[in-house]
């Protein structure tokens, strides 16, 4: 049996709702083969990020090379990098083993305010790791730091998207759960036109690592093959499934039911 297989570039979450471990537990989900290379820990819950320990430099380009010396990755995501020379190194190796279907979630900022990546990385970010992305997938915070421009309404969100495409990533994903209306608008863009993925918002406290589920499940379904519409839309239906299902875990901000959308596959709700 040949399985796809996925690569995750990460941060860790203890309480395993976002992070390498959201990322490994959607991949699972998918029936995707799940590999990680952890660039910090973070310690933290549902009530919000207690530290951050980053890996040494070292650290993070051994778990590069052992994977890339032996792995073919049919997928790469990255989420939180934290730092100027973190995403350096992660460019250098991503040229280096020739790997395809990069997914960039461009982690800043945790939910409650904590800072994921260093204010002076958002810069290399654009200039080295974005022209290699096949999609990049901000949220509307994230997308305003990278464009430079501040996102107001639809057609902003748009010119969000277009500018990202500029920079070098062949599709660009502007998500919209940080609007405030009933519906979440999901920008999608192929560099020609526009496709919108519209959806109730659930009034949950409980969507901590949307994001990171979200660009996994993408992810997983590029290593399988899919086009990247067919992969966003995919992973559409996960999160929402995901949302939806809620699990109650925690105090605060809750981690979303990676088990939601193949328990409904399979009729189980
Ligand atoms: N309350 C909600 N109801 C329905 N869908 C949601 C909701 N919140 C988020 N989503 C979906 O999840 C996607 C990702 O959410 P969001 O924009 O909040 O990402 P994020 O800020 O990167 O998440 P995080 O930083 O927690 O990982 C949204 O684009 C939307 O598709
Ligand atoms: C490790 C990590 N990555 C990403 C996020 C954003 O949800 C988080 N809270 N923690």
């Amino acid at each position: 049996m040949r399985i796809a297989q996925a690569l995750t570039i990460a941060g860790s979450d203890n309480g395993g709702g976002a992070g390498i471990q959201a990322d490994l537990k959607t991949f699972q989900e998918l029936s995707v083969y799940g590999m990680t290379v952890i660039t910090a820990i973070a310690a933290q819950n549902t009530t919000g990020v207690q530290g951050v320990f980053p890996i040494s430099y070292e650290g993070i380009a051994q778990q590069l090379d052992s994977t890339g010396d032996d792995f073919k990755p049919n997928a790469v995501k990255t989420g939180m990098l934290y730092s100027t020379e973190i995403i350096q190194l992660v460019a250098e190796k991503w040229r280096h083993y020739e790997w395809s279907n990069l997914v960039i979630d461009p982690v800043m900022v945790a939910k409650g305010g904590a800072p994921l990546l260093q204010q002076q990385a958002i810069q290399t970010l654009i200039t080295e790791l974005i022209p290699h992305a096949r999609i990049t997938t901000p949220n509307i915070p994230e997308a305003e730091l990278l464009t430079g421009m501040s996102i107001r309404n639809l057609s902003d969100r748009e010119e969000a998207a277009r500018r990202l495409v500029q920079m070098g990533s062949t599709y660009a994903l502007i998500k919209g759960g940080h609007d405030t209306g009933g519906m979440i608008v999901d920008v999608f863009y192929d560099g020609r036109s526009f496709h919108y993925l519209e959806n109730i918002r659930i009034v949950t406290p409980h969507t901590h690592g949307t994001g990171c589920t979200y660009s996994a499940a993408i992810t997983a379904e590029l290593a399988k093959g899919s086009s990247v519409l067919a992969a966003v839309t995919t992973a559409r239906a996960f999160i929402q499934a995901a949302i939806e299902d809620e699990l109650g875990i925690g105090a605060g901000h809750g981690p979303t039911n990676h088990f939601a959308y193949q328990r409904r596959q399979r009729g189980e709700r």
